[in-house]
C-alpha cells in the first residue's frame, strides 16, 4: 500500500487491504488450470448465470466488483492527496504518476490517468500477496533450521554490527543472507505453474506439435525440484548457491522460473528479492525465530500446510519470535 500509493497509516486502508486480499485470493482460484467448465467449452460463456454449470458467472461478477474497488478508491485517495498538498512520508508510483499527468484539459490525461491506476492496482495486486507468502515461507525456514539462522545471524553480526540495520546495498557484503533469499525462491515456489501463456503461432518443441493459440503452463515447481539441477531438491540448502564465499554465478538463479519467463516475465522480480532480502536481514539482525515449544519445553514439530495451487500461500502456524538480547535499540 505503501509503494504502490503512499499510504502510511495501516489500519486506516485496512479494508482496501481485505478487499485486494479477497480478490487476489478469488483470482487465484480461478487461476487454477481446468478449475471450470467454460474452459473446455466455451461456448458456455453465452449461457445466462441460473443456467446449471454457469455458476462461473456469478463468481466472475464478484471478482470484477471486488476489481472495481482495488482499481478507483485508493488511487482516487492519493489524487486527492497530490490535489491537497498532502505529502506522504514515503514515495509512492501513484504520486510519481500523478505529478506526471498533463493538465485536466489535455485530451490524452483521461487515457493517461487510465493507464496510471492500472499500474498502481496491478502493482499491489501481483506483488502483495505473492511476496507475503515468500515472507512467512522464510519465516518457516529460519524456524526450521536454526543451523541456517545461526550461519547468517553471525554473517550479518560480522559484517554489519550491532549498531544499524541491513541495507539493500549491503547484499553483496551477505552472501549467506542472499543464498537464503535465492533458496527460499526455489524451496518453495509460490506460482507453481506460473500464468496461462499461448502461443500465436503454430510450435514443435522437442518433437511435440504446439498447434496456434494452445494454453500453455509452465511448470516451475518441476523446474525449480530437478535433481538433475538443485542436488537433493527438497532440503532447503544455502550453500548451493556460494564458493569461495560469494554467490556463485554458475549455480541457476531461481529467477530462472520463479517469477515466470519470456516477455510477460514478473516485471516485480527485483522489487521483490529486495524486500525480501530487507525483510530476512532485519529479522535475522534483530529476533531469533524458533520453534514452538510445549509447557515442558519440547520442540513441537513444524508443518507447512498450502491453501491453493496456483498462487500458493502458506497456511498460519505457530512459531517463537524473540528479541535478540542487546538488539532493543533497532527497534527505534
Ligand atoms: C515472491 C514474489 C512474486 C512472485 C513469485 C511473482 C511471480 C509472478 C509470475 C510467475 C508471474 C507470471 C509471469 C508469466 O506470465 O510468465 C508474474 C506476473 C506479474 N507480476 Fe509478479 N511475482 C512476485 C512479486 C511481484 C511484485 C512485487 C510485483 C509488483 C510490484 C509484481 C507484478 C507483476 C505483474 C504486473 C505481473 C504481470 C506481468 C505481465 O503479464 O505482463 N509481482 N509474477
Amino acid at each position: 500500500m505503501r509503494a504502490a500509493y503512499g499510504f502510511d497509516d495501516i489500519r486506516q486502508n485496512q479494508e482496501l487491504i481485505h478487499i485486494a486480499e479477497a480478490l487476489i485470493l478469488e483470482f487465484s482460484e480461478a487461476a487454477i488450470p481446468g478449475r471450470y467448465l467454460v474452459n473446455y467449452f466455451p461456448i458456455l460463456r453465452y449461457v445466462p448465470s441460473w443456467f446449471p454449470g454457469a455458476g462461473f458467472k456469478k463468481q466472475f461478477k464478484r471478482i470484477a466488483q471486488m476489481s472495481f474497488k482495488s482499481l478507483y478508491p485508493p488511487f482516487d485517495e492519493a489524487k486527492r492527496d497530490v490535489e491537497d498538498g498532502r505529502k506522504s512520508s514515503h514515495p509512492s508510483m501513484a504520486h510519481s504518476l500523478i505529478d506526471r499527468l498533463p493538465e485536466q484539459s489535455d485530451p490524452s490525461r483521461a487515457g493517461l490517468e487510465e493507464i496510471a491506476r492500472s499500474i498502481c492496482a496491478v502493482a499491489y495486486l501481483a506483488g502483495a500477496e505473492t511476496t507475503v507468502s515468500s515472507a512467512t515461507a522464510l519465516l518457516y525456514v529460519l524456524a526450521s533450521y536454526p543451523e541456517v539462522q545461526t550461519k547468517a545471524q553471525a554473517e550479518i553480526d560480522a559484517v554489519i554490527g550491532t549498531d544499524r540495520l541491513p541495507l539493500v546495498t549491503d547484499r553483496r557484503e551477505l552472501p549467506y543472507v542472499h543464498a537464503i533469499v535465492k533458496e527460499v525462491s526455489r524451496w518453495y515456489t509460490v506460482v507453481p505453474l506460473g500464468l496461462a501463456h499461448s502461443n500465436t503461432e503454430d510450435e514443435e518443441y522437442d518433437g511435440y506439435f504446439i498447434p496456434k493459440e494452445t494454453i500453455v503452463f509452465q511448470n516451475n515447481w518441476a523446474i525449480m525440484h530437478n535433481p538433475d539441477i538443485f542436488d537433493q531438491p527438497f532440503e532447503f540448502i544455502p550453500e548451493r548457491y556460494l564458493k569461495d564465499g560469494k554467490i556463485d554465478t554458475s549455480v541457476p538463479d531461481p529467477d530462472i522460473a520463479a517469477f515466470g519467463h519470456g516477455r510477460r516475465i514478473c516485471p516485480g522480480r527485483h522489487f521483490s528479492n529486495d524486500a525480501l532480502f530487507l525483510m530476512g536481514a532485519s529479522l535475522l539482525a534483530t529476533y531469533n525465530i524458533t520453534a514452538p515449544k510445549d509447557k515442558e519445553g519440547n520442540v513441537i514439530p513444524m508443518k507447512l500446510e498450502l491453501r491453493n495451487p496456483a498462487i500458493s500461500k502458506p497456511l498460519p502456524f505457530k512459531c517463537e519470535i524473540r528479541l535478540r538480547p542487546g538488539r532493543e535499540h533497532l527497534l527505534q
